[in-house]
């Protein structure tokens, strides 16, 4: 299994290229399903989970090109099963995303539930209940979703509480269902735009995405269409959060910073000089940082994907920081890993209070979940001396050869067999 060994204490200096985000891809290459015609895509991160999803989708029989680095093109004209399987889907809980377009499209899915994950137990939950508003007929078969409907119809749906791939799922199945749906307490978050907006090009009738209320009138069909995935805004916040550990002077470019508001707010609060333009994030720091707290919510406040890397950085900051993770009940992992290298934080529940120490130490940790990982590199680039992360499978999930990136920008950070 791959590791990362970083020799830390090293500024860093220079511009990196953020990718497209992942969190838009996901769903965006799930609703392929909806049309027969070609759906052209750029700016695709090569993450292991958009390699996971190009499988499931190739599975079914979508046939999927990649052009070049960051372009796939991806076809369902030809789609011969509506099944997810465990053993892959087990990898990656956002397989859960096929379901509402297999249902809308085919008249029927069979999804592996996701099963456990270390960050809570991430019930689906909602987006049952979503689809069976639409009419669809659900039960659960030796731990598959088994959906059928002969045609979704339009429903109005209100969430228990905002739940992000709910919320697309049910998007997707809606612009193909009879009539109209009003989707209250819906996700905000970008990616959910980005989705939207690929939806639109394709022929769907859609309004509030971006609000909490969104309205879709369906249609009885989906043409392709041609879209670029908007930036990652959490690889973006996990480099600013690394050059504010480290100290030093880096660009962002191919950023988005008007979707990174609140985390931009934390980290100017805790020292980190911050100029934007409208595509690029240039983040200065030099001395120590300062304690920052925060609670993590629903989009536009703080996301919890940026918890575990904040957290890193208050380990070394003058002063406490309060940290309350308000949507995953287990997204604490990264702590234990953290006290390998000195630092000082308590839990208590949701709440965990970090008390800044001078100086980590560089240890062998080991990564428990994909921001956990991207913590424990934020800790060793900045601690003395070695640190190795393991099982760093976690980190390419989400990140894009991080450890090139770093390389280019002057930490001292090999992957290692
Ligand atoms: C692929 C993707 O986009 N992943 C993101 C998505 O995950 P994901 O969509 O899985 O997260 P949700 O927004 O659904 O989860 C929010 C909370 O609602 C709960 N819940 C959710 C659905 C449900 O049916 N029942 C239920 O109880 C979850 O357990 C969690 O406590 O949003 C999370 C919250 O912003 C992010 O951390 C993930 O990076
Ligand atoms: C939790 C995350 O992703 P996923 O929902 O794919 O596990 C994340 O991106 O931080």
């Amino acid at each position: 299994m791959d590791k990362l060994l970083i020799q830390g204490g090293r500024p860093l200096h220079g511009e990196v290229a953020i990718s497209g985000a992942k969190n838009a891809a996901l769903p965006i290459l799930c609703a392929s399903l909806l049309t027969a015609d070609p759906l052209e895509l750029d700016n695709v991160p090569a993450l292991r989970d958009i390699g996971t999803t190009l499988t499931l989708l190739q599975r079914m029989g979508v046939r999927a090109e990649r052009g070049g680095e960051t372009r796939v093109t991806l076809q369902a004209d030809q789609v011969s099963s509506q099944e997810a399987p465990y053993e892959l889907v087990k990898t990656m809980r956002a397989s859960i995303l096929v379901l509402g377009p297999l249902v809308a499209r085919f008249g029927r899915a069979r999804v592996s539930l996701p099963g456990g994950c270390a960050i809570g137990q991430r019930p689906v939950d909602q987006h049952i209940k979503g689809l069976a508003a639409m009419g669809a007929r659900i039960h659960i078969d030796h731990g598959f979703v088994v959906a059928e409907a002969e045609r979704l119809r339009g429903a109005n749906i209100l969430t228990d509480m905002v739940t992000v791939t709910g919320t697309e799922n049910l998007l997707m199945a809606a612009a193909l269902a009879e009539g109209r749906t009003v989707l209250e307490n819906a996700a905000c978050e970008p990616e959910v735009v980005d989705l939207a907006n690929v939806l639109i090009a394709m022929g769907a009738h859609i309004e509030g995405h971006g609000t909490d209320r969104i309205v879709i009138e369906g249609v009885e069909r989906l043409h392709g269409a041609s879209h670029r995935i908007v930036p990652d805004r959490i690889e973006a916040g996990t480099f600013l959060c690394a050059v504010a550990a480290t100290g030093g002077d880096i660009t962002l470019r191919h950023a988005a910073p008007d979707t990174l508001g609140a985390v931009l707010d934390k980290l100017r609060d805790a020292g980190l000089e911050i100029t934007t333009g409208p595509d690029w994030i240039r983040a200065r720091m030099s001395g120590r940082p300062r304690a920052t707290g925060f609670r993590t919510s629903e989009y536009p406040g703080f996301p919890t994907d940026m918890q575990a890397q904040v957290m890193a950085l208050n380990t070394l900051a003058e002063g406490t920081a309060v940290i309350t993770e308000n949507i995953f009940e287990n997204r604490y992992m990264h702590v234990q890993e953290l006290h390998r290298m000195g630092a000082d934080i308590e839990i208590d529940g949701h709440t965990a209070v970090v008390q800044g120490v001078e100086q980590l130490l560089g240890a062998t940790v080991m990564a428990t979940d994909l921001r956990a990982s991207a913590s424990l590199v934020i800790a060793g680039l900045a601690a003395s001396g070695q640190t190795t992360v393991e099982r760093i499978y976690h980190l390419d999930r989400g990140y894009e050869r991080m450890e090139r990136k770093l390389q280019a920008l002057g930490a001292d950070i090999q992957r290692i067999q």
